[in-house]
């Protein structure tokens, strides 16, 4: 490591803290970062609660087989993006995250400071500047691996949280977001192509696909929409399509058809890229995760909040079909690979 560049071991907590403050931006909370705790308000009475982990080399690689390395605002922003939309996928409004920050010794301090960057930056981006949650706290560590880990909350605002058990046979199936685009971004990641190359390339196919997955849109303000609108189970699509439309039909007690043509119309948008890498568009679409979109479903006739399309539908039965036929993708598991 180059003399002049500082990392993390030549400070101490306290002027990584005094780094790390500012860069959060104003606090929303009654008692933001600096105290034992923080203190959120909690007007509804109820609150939503939720962790995720990024764990680098299992989630993110600073390093990339095709060169592009990772900055810390792109850890932060997907960080607080993931959490942020757990909280979503329950039609709950997100008001504060705490962050746990491992980092090795060796860390540069400006790539920590990008990192609270990106964590407010996100907040603030993806729920439209409105003010109503921000980092209020956190932990430092030291370890051999980066690991960053936020736990959320959230408020109903008097709405019943929408669960994965609530849909029943004839309801209709909805989704917003843009399936295979992040697990497509993770191919050309994890590939032989040059990604500087890449990302000259006039028609920015590839490197769209890359933003998909280093910063994910969750559609933030949508699930208390859906909510709103009669949703009767939800989640975000973290996993792959499958395996989360397999979640919501477990608990539900139900099957759930997803409609081919969809499926195919999206696999085909994505052709030209999987031919780039050799793979297949479907395996993105099915099995594909970390777009983070919402995965709701509505009673028959329910009018779709702005952003949701029909894609599938709930019956009788269990399981997950595509056009009536089982499909072969499982999706992502940490421990089953
Ligand atoms: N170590 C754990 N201890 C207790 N509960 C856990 C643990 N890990 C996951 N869970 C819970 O298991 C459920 C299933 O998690 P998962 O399907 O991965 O949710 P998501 O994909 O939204 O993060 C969640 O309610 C989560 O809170
Ligand atoms: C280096 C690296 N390998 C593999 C992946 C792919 N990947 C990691 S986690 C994950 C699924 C989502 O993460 P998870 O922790 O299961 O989120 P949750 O379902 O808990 O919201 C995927 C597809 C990646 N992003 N980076
Ligand atoms: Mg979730």
């Amino acid at each position: 490591m180059p003399s002049d560049i500082l990392t993390v071991e030549q400070l101490d907590e306290k002027a990584l803290l005094e780094r790390i403050f500012p860069r959060l931006g104003p606090t929303t909370a009654l008692i933001g970062p600096g105290d034992d705790a923080a203190v959120i308000a909690a007007p509804d009475g109820r609150t939503v609660i939720s962790i995720d982990t990024l764990v680098q080399d299992a989630d993110f690689r600073l390093l990339w087989p095709s060169g592009y390395r990772t900055g810390g605002y792109t850890v932060g922003w997907k960080c607080a993006a993931q959490n942020l939309s757990d909280i979503n996928a329950m039609g709950a409004v997100p008001t504060s995250l705490v962050v746990s920050l491992t980092l090795p010794g060796s860390t540069e301090v400006a790539w920590v400071e990008d990192l609270a960057s990106g964590l407010a930056g996100a907040v603030t981006s993806l729920m439209f500047d409105t003010g109503r949650c921000s980092v209020v706290g956190g932990d430092l560590g030291r370890g051999s691996q980066i690991v960053v880990t936020a736990a959320v909350t959230g408020d109903l605002e008097g709405r019943a949280p929408v669960l994965r058990s609530g849909a029943r046979p004839g309801d209709v199936l909805a989704f917003t977001g843009a399936l295979g685009a992040a697990a497509g971004g993770l191919a050309v990641l994890e590939s032989s192509l040059d990604y500087s190359t890449v990302r000259e390339e006039p028609d920015q196919l590839l490197a769209t696909l890359v933003a998909s997955q280093n910063r994910p849109h969750p559609p933030i303000h949508l699930g208390p929409r859906a909510a709103a609108a009669g949703a009767t189970a939800m989640l975000d699509v973290s996993d792959g399509l499958v395996r989360d439309a397999g979640r919501i039909a477990l608990a539900s007690g139900v099957g759930i058809d997803l409609d081919a043509e969809y499926v195919r119309t999206r696999a085909e948008l994505l052709a030209p890229a999987a031919a780039r890498l050799g793979a297949d568009p479907l395996d993105w679409v099915l099995g594909g995760g970390e777009d983070h979109g919402l995965l709701a479903t509505f009673p028959p006739g329910a009018v779709l909040p702005k952003g949701f399309v029909r894609m599938g539908i709930v019956q009788d039965g269990g399981g997950v079909t595509v056009g009536g036929v089982a499909p072969q993708t499982t999706g992502w598991d940490h421990f089953a690979g």
